[in-house]
C-alpha cells in the first residue's frame, strides 16, 4: 500500500511531536520527569508527557500553517494559537503544566519562515517573539514573572527574543559536537541538556529554589561536562551528584528541557550541512 505523504505543516508538528516525546523518554535526566521517575515533580509522570504532546500536535500543525508576511496580525494569530495550545494541555493534563514553555519555543520555530540554517531559523523565531501580541490578555503575574521580577534576570521571554542563544551557542554545538566524537544519540541528547542547562536562567528553578537552585543546576551540569560529558564513568558520577542535589533542592528545570526539545527540532528542520 501506497504511504499517504504529509502536508508540510503535518509533518512539522509530527517533528514537534516527536521532539518532545525525545525530550521526556531521554534517561536519565536530573531532576525532571524521564523513564526512571517523576524527577522532582509530585504532579507529573512520563504517560502525562506523554498524552500531552499528543494534545499538542493538531495546534503545531494549525502553527506551522500560518502564513503571510511576520507582522503584527501574524503575531495576533500565533498568540491566539498559542493559547488555544495551552488550554487543550492543560484539559489533556487535568490542569498540570506540562509543556507551556515548549508550546511558545516551539511555536515561534514552526511559525517562522523555512531556513536551511539554524542560526537562521532562531534568529527569525526570535523577531518574531519580538513582535507585540495585541490580544495578550491580562494575567495575574506568572512563577516566569514572579521569578523575573525577584532576581532580575530574563526568562523564557526575553530567551526567544534574543533568538534563542541557549539552543545556539550551547544546545545545537553541544548536541553536535558529541555526535561527532562518537557518542551515542542519548549521551548526545544528554550532554546537549547539560549545556543548556550551564547557562540557562531557568525560572522553574528560580521560582522553587531561588539563586542557590539556579546556581547548583548550572555549576552541576558544568561539572558533568568538565568530567567527560554523560557518556564517561566520572560524567555519569557528576550527574548522579547533580540529579541528587536538584532533588534536595526541589528544583525542576523544566525550561531546560522544553530547549531540549526545541534543540532537538532545530536539529531536525535545519540538518547540518556536509563539509
Ligand atoms: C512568554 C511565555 C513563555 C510566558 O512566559 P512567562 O515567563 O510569563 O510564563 P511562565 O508561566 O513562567 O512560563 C514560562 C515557561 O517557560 C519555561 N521556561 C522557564 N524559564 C525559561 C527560560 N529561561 N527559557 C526558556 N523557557 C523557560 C518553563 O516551562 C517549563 O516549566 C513548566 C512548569 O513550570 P511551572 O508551571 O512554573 O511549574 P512548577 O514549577 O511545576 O509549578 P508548581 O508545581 O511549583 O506550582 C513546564 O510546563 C515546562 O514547559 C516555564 O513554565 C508564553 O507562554 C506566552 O506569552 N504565551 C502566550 C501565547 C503566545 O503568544 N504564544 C506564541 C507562540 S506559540
Ligand atoms: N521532562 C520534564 N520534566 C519536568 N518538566 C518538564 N517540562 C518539560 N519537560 C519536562
Amino acid at each position: 500500500m501506497k504511504a499517504l505523504a504529509l502536508t508540510p505543516s503535518a509533518h512539522k508538528a509530527a517533528l514537534a511531536r516527536w521532539a518532545l516525546l525525545a525530550e521526556a523518554e531521554l534517561t536519565p535526566k536530573p531532576a525532571l520527569v524521564d523513564r526512571r521517575s517523576s524527577g522532582a515533580h509530585g504532579d507529573m509522570d512520563l504517560a502525562l508527557m506523554r498524552r500531552s504532546a499528543a494534545a499538542l500536535e493538531p495546534w503545531f500543525e494549525k502553527m506551522a500553517a500560518l502564513t503571510g508576511p511576520r507582522n503584527g496580525d501574524f503575531r495576533a494569530a500565533l498568540g491566539l494559537l498559542g493559547r488555544e495550545a495551552e488550554s487543550a494541555m492543560l484539559a489533556a493534563t487535568g490542569g498540570i503544566n506540562t509543556h507551556k514553555g515548549a508550546i511558545w519555543a516551539l511555536g515561534l520555530l514552526l511559525a517562522a519562515p523555512d531556513a536551511p540554517q539554524a542560526e537562521a531559523l532562531l534568529a527569525s523565531a526570535g523577531t518574531l517573539a519580538q513582535l507585540a501580541d495585541p490580544f495578550s490578555p491580562a494575567l495575574p503575574p506568572s512563577h516566569g514573572e514572579q521569578a523575573m521580577a525577584r532576581y532580575k534576570l530574563g526568562g523564557a521571554r526575553a530567551q526567544a527574543q534574543a533568538g534563542f542563544p541557549q539552543i545556539r551557542d550551547q544546545g545545537l554545538p553541544a548536541l553536535r559536537q558529541s555526535r561527532a566524537r562518537g557518542d551515542s544519540e542519548q549521551t548526545a541528547r544528554l550532554n546537549s541538556l547539560l549545556a543548556i542547562m550551564t547557562a540557562l536562567s531557568d525560572t522553574c528553578v528560580l521560582h522553587r529554589a531561588g539563586l542557590k537552585g539556579l546556581d547548583a543546576m548550572q555549576q552541576g551540569a558544568q561539572a558533568v561536562l568538565d568530567a567527560g560529558g554523560a557518556g564517561t564513568l566520572a560524567g555519569r558520577r557528576a550527574l548522579k551528584r547533580l540529579d541528587a542535589t536538584l532533588l534536595a533542592l526541589n528544583a525542576s528545570a523544566g525550561g531546560a528541557a522544553d530547549l531540549l526539545a526545541a534543540t532537538l527540532l532545530t536539529d531536525k528542520l535545519c540538518p547540518e550541512q556536509e563539509g
